[in-house]
């Protein structure tokens, strides 16, 4: 006799539908380049729906999504998770509101990395879409992206975010040369941040192109 699930299998479909229909349209607009990128959601307080490595993420189908434990180590099956899946299970584990986490690889997002990675972090002030960030209450806000060194080993780049969150609220980070990562309490909330801060980087490369 197979042993039950650990997690509600209806849920794990919802979420991997979820993720499906969302990535594809983020795939479609250029974000998630030669099986880059992954995304997750948060299936319970122990388990997470994981895309699983290597994928082409504008093709995503259920059997793509897996299911990993908080510590991010798969559960009721031997598919390989995401290279990247701490940085998505470090962020469920400390905050119990996150339900979604978000990975891409745009075109904006690689080169602002690149060219704010002296800096630390990119800078944005002065838009209204910053009211992405304040669930639409205010503009005036000013936030600073930060930029972390790209590094295969994710128990590095997982400390670092940490030690960052230990000081401040965070929607999302750079990775130098490689990509952003965003959250939110659910898929609409971490697409709202995904797509503000693409729009914002954006902004402040085409800012810098034309008064260069
Ligand atoms: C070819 S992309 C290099 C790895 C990466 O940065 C990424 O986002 C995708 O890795 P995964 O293991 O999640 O497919
Ligand atoms: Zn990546």
């Amino acid at each position: 006799m197979t042993s039950p699930l650990p997690y509600d299998p209806d849920c794990l479909a919802r979420c991997a539908a979820e993720i499906i229909v969302n990535v594809r349209e983020l795939s479609a607009r250029g974000w998630t380049p030669a099986t880059s990128s992954n995304f997750s959601r948060r299936i319970d307080g122990q388990h997470v729906a994981i895309t699983v490595s290597g994928r082409d993420k504008g093709k995503l189908t259920e059997a793509d999504i897996m299911v990993v434990d908080l510590d991010g180590r798969p559960v009721a099956t031997d598919q390989k998770s995401s290279a990247e899946t701490l940085l998505h299970t470090q962020l469920y584990k400390r905050f119990p509101d996150i339900g979604c986490v978000l990975h891409t690889h745009s075109h904006n997002q690689t080169v602002a990395s690149r060219l704010y990675a002296g800096a630390g972090h990119v800078h944005l002030a002065g838009y209204e879409l910053l009211k992405a960030f304040t669930g639409n209450t205010t503009h005036d806000v000013e936030i600073d992206v930060p930029v972390f060194p790209n590094t295969q080993d994710m128990h590095t780049l997982a400390a670092q975010v940490d030690a960052l969150l230990d000081r401040q609220p965070l929607w999302g980070y750079l990775i130098d040369g490689h990509g952003l990562y965003a959250w939110g309490r659910d898929m609409d909330e971490a697409r709202r941040h995904l797509e503000a801060f693409e729009f914002l980087l954006g902004c402040v490369l085409d800012l810098r192109r034309l008064r260069s």
